[in-house]
């Protein structure tokens, strides 16, 4: 992280030139001002005009030179601060993709969010307000010393002093008041983030349940929380800007007062006493932004913090091996499996056994909470198992990759992801390049046919993030038509059916045990009826199998299976 904060050496040398650049702005200013109070104090004294040529022209150039220097440095600076933010971005991104779900999970979306947006911008101001002042008051102070000490030795002490008063006496005293003023902005602003995701995200309920005025409620409060941070953070910043100049002005008359007795003395021409006390104004541009750079630095560190808090974390199901995925005829096992979500917590899975080789359908049924997804979850390498093992072609599932892991699977997760792109976009994240021909038959799979040619765009309408312009049964059908086009060899389908009446749903099973042919087929379900043709079927309860066997098997016996299916055939006879 400190490297990427520094940046690539392309980036380094614009900050280098950043600085450069805004060390010539103030020299410019300096030369500015000296060249006009010359020119102003000797045309008072009514010379020729060729006397003040020199002056004039300096004038010209110097200003000039500093409005040129001065955009070259704010472009080449934010040119600089910007790239190293749009690595810092895409770094943060590599780091939490690896995190997802397993770390991600218990995380607030809004704060999450606020992480990578807000807080990597707030370290723009590392940049900008924190180590290119520092670097140009430190060329500045050290070219302004050189000066002195050749034109005018007896200003070099007490010019020097000053700047080191006002840049690193004054942001240590102001330091312990901003301490609290750069967390707090940046904590307030999280929880108003975290607040504002939290209600967008359940709009339709808290409309629903007559919420809104609450939630405005809660919402105006972080706000006000955010504002009282800002304007404690505003009034530091204020007071840092407000010493800066108080410290410049002292030493503008302390310039004023030490070369006073030098121009009654004839040491020094009066026409200089004005050139002395704007030189020494001018040079301050370069140290007034230093006592605040303390509170950015403060600032910047809280939002860092927050960024290393989540990516220091190491993901699950790193790859403890390279072992490459074998294509096709691929024996997944369970051997004595058991999980729990954290270590000291009860355990989800117990004790879970299965075998599975290609063309073998195997079906997980239970109770809400019984542990199926979590199965799921453990098969796709979200998590590790902590006892027992999972087998892929007889090797620990831990030898290989995650990535490579979940190539081998066509997936319907239960809550399922739609982008905002279009209905053909979010079925071809399975599989970009694939054929039309397959594309059209997982559109018919799925039983989309009816429904796409209902949609005013056709496949090219947009189905709202996350899916919420098109109903629930449409989106699990999209779902299951991107996992049919991946075609994997291990198809896992978790609730693929969830939200079809029970006509689209007995044909989207048919087509789907048709289609499975030789790929293994894994089914997480509610719903026990039309489970004839599964090979096998694990009855989960409490994270355990406790009933094994093909559907007519488990019928026979008479046990957990048959009373659950007995129970859910008298439900759809009621209804
Ligand atoms: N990320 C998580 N952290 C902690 N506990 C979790 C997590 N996800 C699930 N659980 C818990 O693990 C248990 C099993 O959950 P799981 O989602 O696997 O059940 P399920 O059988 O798929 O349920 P359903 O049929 O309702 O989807 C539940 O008690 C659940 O609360």
């Amino acid at each position: 992280m400190v490297k990427l904060l520094f940046g690539g050496r392309r980036t380094l040398l614009l900050a280098a030139l950043a600085c450069v650049l805004g060390s010539i702005t103030v020299y410019a200013n300096i030369g500015l001002l000296a060249a006009s109070a010359w020119l102003i104090c000797a045309a008072a004294l009514h010379p020729s005009v060729a006397e003040l040529s020199v002056a004039i022209v300096g004038v010209r150039f110097f200003g000039l030179a500093r409005a040129v220097a001065r955009y070259a440095e704010r472009y080449t600076s934010h040119d600089a601060t910007f790239r190293l933010l749009a690595d810092i971005r895409v770094w943060l991104y590599a780091r939490l993709e690896p995190l997802a779900p397993a770390r991600l999970a218990g995380l607030d979306k809004g704060d999450l969010f606020s992480r990578i947006v807000a807080d990597v911008e707030t370290l723009k101001f590392f940049y900008l307000r924190a180590v290119f002042p520092v670097v140009i008051a430190i060329l500045v102070t050290a070219a302004t010393a050189a000066l002195l000490a050749w034109l005018a030795p007896w200003l070099v002490w007490p010019v020097v002093a000053a700047y080191l008063i006002t840049g690193c006496v004054l942001p240590v005293v102001l330091s312990r008041l901003s301490r609290q003023a750069g967390q707090g902005v940046i904590g307030a602003r999280s929880r108003l983030h975290g607040v504002l995701a939290d209600s967008i995200d359940g709009l339709t309920e808290l409309a629903a349940f007559g919420q809104a005025a609450n939630q405005t409620a809660k919402i105006l409060l972080e706000n006000d929380r955010l504002t009282t941070s800002q304007e404690q953070a505003n009034r530091i910043t204020a007071a840092a800007e407000a010493a800066g100049v108080l410290g410049m002005n002292l030493t503008v008359i302390g310039a004023i007062v030490l070369a006073a007795p030098l121009v009654n003395g004839g040491q020094l021409d009066g026409v200089y006493l004005a050139v002395v006390a704007l030189a020494v104004q001018a040079g301050f541009e370069a140290i007034l932004p230093l006592p605040a750079v303390v509170y950015y630095l403060q600032e910047s560190a809280a939002a860092l913090a927050r960024i290393n808090a989540i990516t220091v974390q190491a993901p699950v199901g790193t790859a403890n091996g390279e072992t490459p995925v074998p294509a096709n005829a691929l024996q997944l096992s369970a051997d004595k499996l058991s999980f729990a979500y954290a270590p000291h917590s009860a355990p989800v899975l117990t004790d879970i056994t299965f075998c599975l080789s290609p063309g073998k359908r195997l079906a997980i049924v239970g109770a809400s909470g019984a542990g199926k997804s979590t199965l799921a979850g453990l098969l796709l390498r979200f998590w590790d198992c902590e006892q027992g093992m999972l087998r892929l072609n007889d090797c620990d599932i831990s030898a290989y990759s995650p990535e490579s892991v979940r190539q081998i699977f066509s997936v319907v997760s239960q809550d399922t992801y739609l982008f905002n792109a279009t209905v053909g976009d979010n079925i071809l994240l399975a599989k970009p390049d694939a054929d039309p021909a397959d594309f059209q038959a997982v559109i018919e799979a799925a039983m989309l046919s009816e429904f796409v040619d209902k949609l005013p765009q056709g496949l090219a309408t947009r189905t709202g993030q996350n899916g919420l312009a098109i109903s629930g049964g449409e989106r699990q059908r999209i779902a299951l038509a991107r996992a049919l086009l991946k075609n994997a060899p291990v198809w896992l389908l978790d609730e693929p059916t969830a939200g079809l009446d029970a006509q689209t749903e007995a044909a989207v099973m048919a087509h789907i045990l048709r289609a499975a042919g030789s790929r293994a087929l894994i089914l997480i379900t509610h719903r026990l009826v039309g489970l004839e043709d599964m090979d096998e079927i694990l009855v989960l309860a409490d994270g355990q199998v406790v009933e094994r066997g093909t559907a007519a098997e488990l019928l026979a016996a008479q046990g957990t299976f048959y009373q659950m299916r007995t129970l859910q055939q008298d439900l759809l006879n009621i209804s």
